[in-house]
């Protein structure tokens, strides 16, 4: 699913209306149906008291679709007015004039605190104050109305937007956000639903189609891509019959450091989950025994040294790495990784303690290979881009890094984000079981095991993205988020491969996480 920026939004209502010679109002009373069937198919007519507010753009216009639909449909509606200003919306005064077609009592004008309705515990609260059209900080009595119905238990639904959120910009004042229970938004999610920052106001959201041009929805290259199950069956390769290990490609793990040979085995482990045909795990002497014994698939070889990696020598050719993972920041393993980087043509994935070498040896970057796939979490990322502002200040500068580098990024949390360029993808799967450790070590193996099979660098880091964090989802299903591990998460991924495909009942209300 596509992600648009607000100005996309805009566009595409513009062309919209032009295409199918529909008016404004038009296509605001579709918004505002599909809301109120949302509502409808859900109270069947109950009169709970729906309170609905209304700014004085066109979200308070489709809340006035919203509440002229309830009112005519029999329900128990009170309307407001946030009047913050007298320069009411063209959409919003045609709808505000319908009104009075259905009701004898007009929307409560409301232009100070003295104008808070009472609301009960049982209650419904609408909030269509403001949409993607706020364009700059809430203050007085608005900041104050938002904060007083936060303070309320009644249930909170968005329209479109909760109050208080851009689209696509950074939160102003987290002071002045309404904290909805539920968000209905128009045609496609908004990136501030998906990171951390503002995401956290968008607990639950559903998408509702209202006919957009389909052809301006298919052509317009979006803001963000928004990866979910039917996304990632498109990257699935079918396996064919006469196929061999050959074909799946020898992945090469190059991993661990005395006390950390864990993380060699997680994803040298998780590598062959995600289908490589063979494994060579690197690790330092330390490390020898140990893997042969936990994992007897792969193949091992050592360093020179018994601690950590210090030179990098290797007896075959492999067809992708993953390298970094518990391998420290030594000098010589330094030294180690100039030398990898700069003779090494398989594409790779770089995690951990190889970022955080980086970060601390710019001519690192220098010979960094093309279309290298990096798997920083926050601390790393920053280590690596320095400072950053805001989750978008972030996004900014990891494109900036991505572009000039030629790497792909993968920016890893709740939603964790893959940034190529100007492009991001977005990813549905996983959930906070799956902040545990050696989780990173398992997805560096998940992706070196997806290219050692040929998928393109980019493919295998967005799909090995979403099927580690659908693995996360499955044992957390199981075990609770508290009890999940990383081997957990590893054993897993061959049932994350079978859920592709699986068929799933619709659920009522689908927590973002899943
Ligand atoms: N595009 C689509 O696909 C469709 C969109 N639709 C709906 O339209 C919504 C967008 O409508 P919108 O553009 O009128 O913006 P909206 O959020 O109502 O607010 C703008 C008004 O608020 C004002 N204002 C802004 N910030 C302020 C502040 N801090 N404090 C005070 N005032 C402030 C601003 O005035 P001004 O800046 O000129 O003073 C302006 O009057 C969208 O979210 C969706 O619900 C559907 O109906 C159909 C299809
Ligand atoms: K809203």
């Amino acid at each position: 699913m596509k992600i648009f920026s607000s100005e996309q939004l805009y566009q595409a209502d513009q062309i919209t209306t032009e295409k199918q010679q529909i008016t404004p109002s038009d296509l605001m009373e579709r918004a505002g149906t599909q809301i109120f069937n949302w509502l409808h198919q859900r109270m069947q007519g109950a009169q709970v008291p729906i309170h609905i507010f209304c700014g004085i753009g066109n979200n308070g216009g489709d809340g006035l679709v919203i509440g002229r639909l309830l009112i005519e449909n029999g329900y128990n509606v009170h309307m407001y007015v946030v009047n913050c200003s007298d320069k009411r919306s063209k959409n919003f005064l045609i709808n505000y004039d319908r009104i009075k077609n259905v009701t004898k009592s007009w929307p409560h004008l409301m232009t100070s605190e003295e104008d808070f309705p009472e609301i009960n515990p049982e209650d419904i609260i609408i909030d269509a104050i403001f949409g993607i059209g706020m364009n700059r900080k809430l203050d007085g009595w608005v900041k104050k109305l938002i904060q007083y119905l936060n303070a309320e238990k009644a249930f909170k639904l968005a329209v479109d937007m909760p109050t208080g959120l851009y689209a696509n910009e950074p939160l102003q004042d987290p002071e002045a956000v309404l904290q909805a229970n539920h968000t209905l938004t128009f045609q496609a999610p908004k990136l501030s639903f998906f990171l951390p920052e503002t995401g956290k106001y968008v607990p639950f959201f559903e998408v509702l189609e209202i006919g957009l041009d389909p052809e301006f929805l298919h052509t317009t290259e979006p803001l963000a891509e928004l990866i979910a199950k039917q996304e990632a069956q498109k990257f699935y390769k079918q396996r064919q019959k006469f196929d061999h290990k050959g074909t799946y490609g020898h992945a090469l793990v190059i991993a661990g450091s005395y006390g950390k040979i864990g993380a060699a085995i997680l994803a040298s482990k998780s590598a062959f989950k995600a289908g490589a045909g063979l494994v060579t795990s690197f690790v330092p002497k330390c490390g020898y025994s140990i893997l042969q014994t936990a994992l007897p698939e792969a193949m091992v070889l050592t360093d020179t040294e018994d601690t950590f990696i210090t030179d990098i020598q290797l007896n075959f050719e492999p067809s992708a790495i993953a390298v970094g993972m518990g391998i420290a920041t030594e000098k010589k393993t330094v030294s180690a990784l100039v030398k990898l980087f700069s003779e090494t043509k398989a594409p790779m994935v770089i995690d951990a303690d190889a970022i955080n070498c980086i970060s601390e040896n710019k001519e690192l970057l220098k010979v960094l290979p093309k279309y290298s796939i990096l798997t920083p979490h926050l601390g790393e990322l920053e280590r690596l881009l320095g400072p950053t502002k805001n989750d978008f200040d972030r996004i900014e500068k990891t494109k900036a890094f991505s572009k000039k580098n030629d790497v792909i990024v993968i920016i890893k949390g709740a939603n964790t984000i893959t940034v190529f360029g100007d492009k991001l993808y977005v990813n549905t799967t996983g959930n906070p079981g799956m902040a545990t450790a050696g989780s990173g070590d398992v997805l560096s193996g998940v992706i070196a095991g997806l290219l050692s099979q040929g998928y393109d660098p980019l493919i295998a880091a967005v799909f090995g993205v979403y099927l580690h964090g659908s693995a996360g989802n499955i044992v957390s299903q199981q075990v609770s988020y508290e009890a999940v591990m990383a081997s957990d998460i590893s054993n897993a991924l061959g049932n994350a491969y079978l859920a592709l495909f699986e068929q799933e009942p619709q659920p009522q209300e689908e927590p973002q996480e899943k």
